[in-house]
């Protein structure tokens, strides 16, 4: 099981929630500042109908209750289906089950016939909020790319409209905690301390035998990894959660903020490697993970936009300046993705497709 290291700094900041109903000039100079500072925040006042999401809940919800022999006739992951526990090809590990599906309708009918009795129901509302989320995402990237003055504001959105785009849907599941579970780890964990022992024990001793339960407990809820921390490989994520907490994100080493899941009406937005690549190192791909920290079970549906297998990334000239050659030489996204497959979950990749540079002003934290 990976847990959280006790190094680590977790603080609580006001985190940027950007409503887009507001004016476009307003719009889009939040959303740059965020992308910039964070690389993520999230978007109130969106146009995604409640209805396509909570369609889309149900059907997630229906599958994870499934039993543990149903959902693995869904099975494996590879490449696209039912995942539980390993995440990628790399032997990394969390406390999430998942259903990783292609973004394209024809693989999504495909895929849907292991997933659900009723394949036609289950396919049309992934389609409708794969619909829903792509054109929520095509609206942020041209807000950002008017943002940053580049001149055809479908400089990143034309990745994720391209009809071979490679994005992708993931509806996580984190099952509680179950109390028999945890019992376990404490009394596994106080006894690792030498805290017991086999005489019996006084009053006083109880009182911080009881202190200790409590404490690992606590440790227990609080840094259980249901997804390690990581990059996303794409262009740009929109996550949907349920109302309970877990997500946390990482703007700088070893500090961690939590993501609150309100306002639950919300969507939270990724900055990905590919666009920090894009925007030649402007925004910044941002660290997160996902930690089961609650009694309740939480439930994520991710979308990750993505380009075309042969697409050529490469970032328009207007974000190269004389200060600021090319950060990044131009690759395609399959040659991204080949190298996001061959390393672990948390390690960084773009750097392995940096220009060398003598400008030290230009070294980014990757
Ligand atoms: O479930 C979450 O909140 C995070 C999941 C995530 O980061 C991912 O699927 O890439
Ligand atoms: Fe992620």
């Amino acid at each position: 099981m990976v847990l959280a290291t006790s190094s680590e700094k977790i603080r609580d900041i006001e985190l940027p929630i950007i409503d887009l109903s507001l004016e476009r000039s307003e719009v889009l100079k939040h959303i740059v500042k965020a992308s910039e500072e964070f690389g993520f925040f999230k978007v109130i006042n969106h146009k995604v109908p409640e209805f396509i999401i909570k369609r889309m809940e149900d059907e997630s919800y229906s599958f994870f209750s499934k039993t543990s022999l149903q959902k693995q006739c869904a099975g494996p992951a590879n490449p696209y289906g039912y995942g539980c526990k390993n995440i990628g090809f790399n032997g990394d590990n969390g406390e999430v089950e998942y259903l990783l599906l292609h973004a394209n309708p024809l693989s999504i009918s495909q895929t849907s016939k292991t997933i659900s009795s009723d394949p036609i129901t289950f396919s049309s509302t992934v389609d409708g909020y794969v619909a829903e989320v792509k054109e929520l995402a095509c609206e942020i990237l041209e807000l950002m790319a008017q943002g940053l003055r580049v001149p055809h504001i479908s400089v990143f959105s034309k990745f994720l409209r391209d009809l071979n785009s490679d994005s992708l849907l993931r509806l996580n599941y984190y099952p509680p905690l179950i109390t028999n579970n945890i019992h376990q780890l404490i009394i596994h964990d106080l006894l690792e301390d030498d805290i017991t022992d086999a005489s019996p024990i006084s009053s006083d001793e109880a009182r911080i035998f009881s202190k200790e339960v409590q404490t690992c407990h606590h440790r227990h809820q609080q840094c259980k990894i249901g997804f390690g921390e990581h990059t996303d490989p794409q262009i740009l994520t929109v996550l949907r959660s349920n109302d309970v907490g877990g997500l946390q994100i990482s703007p700088q080493d070893g500090l961690w903020i939590p993501v609150s899941p309100h306002p639950n009406t919300a969507f939270s937005i990724f900055v990905g490697d590919t666009l920090q690549a894009l925007t030649n190192g402007r925004f910044k791909s941002v660290r997160h993970r996902a930690i089961v920290n609650s009694c309740k079970t939480r439930m994520s549906m991710v979308y990750f936009g993505a380009p075309a297998p042969h697409a050529r990334i490469s970032c328009p000239s207007e974000l190269v300046t004389p200060h600021k050659s090319y950060l990044y030489r131009p690759f395609t996204w399959a040659e991204y993705k080949k190298a996001t497959y061959s390393r672990k979950l948390g390690d960084t990749r773009l750097q392995c497709f940096r220009v060398q540079s003598d400008n030290s002003d230009e070294i980014l934290s990757e």
